[in-house]
């Protein structure tokens, strides 16, 4: 049995109601999709703890706090994971892509035209409906 992995991804909203999304690189799982920045929740972290880890590590985005929006647990084929999406207007940074992704701030609206991995599915709909 494969071992269910635990993430945090962040969904930063800034001030013109936009929000960030970055593009996963080719070699990694669900390679060449979007996604909200963010990743595994190591032992002894919280979400928010690894939220605010990985958003440093990967955007250069500092979260002051954020607040779970949805938990999807979704099977891959070839992996199994535990989202854990978390929300936030409260931070400071230039978001910057520090692993040589491509980063983007979206309007809402403008989420459907990006392919995310399927997990994200009922997380862009929710938010469309928000
Ligand atoms: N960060 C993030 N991961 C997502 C989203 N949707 C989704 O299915 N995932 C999956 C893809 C990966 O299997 C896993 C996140 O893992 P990760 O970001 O730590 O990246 P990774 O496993 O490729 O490898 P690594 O960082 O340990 O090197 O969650 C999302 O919106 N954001
Ligand atoms: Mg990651």
């Amino acid at each position: 049995m494969m071992k269910r992995i635990h993430v945090a991804a962040g969904i930063i909203i800034n001030s013109e109601q936009q929000v960030l999304i970055s593009r996963r690189l080719d070699h990694q799982h669900q390679g060449g999709k979007w996604e909200f920045p963010g990743g595994k929740v190591e032992a002894n972290e919280t979400p928010e703890q690894a939220l605010i880890r990985e958003l440093q590590e990967e955007v250069n985005i500092q979260v002051s706090s954020a607040r779970l929006f949805d938990s999807i647990s979704f099977d891959y084929p070839d992996k199994q994971v535990l989202l854990d999406f978390m929300i936030s207007t409260d931070f400071s940074g230039e978001a910057q892509g520090l692993e040589g992704q491509e980063v983007r701030w979206v309007a809402k609206a403008d989420l459907p035209n990006y392919t995310f991995p399927d997990a994200n599915r009922p997380i862009v709909d929710k938010l469309l409906a928000d």
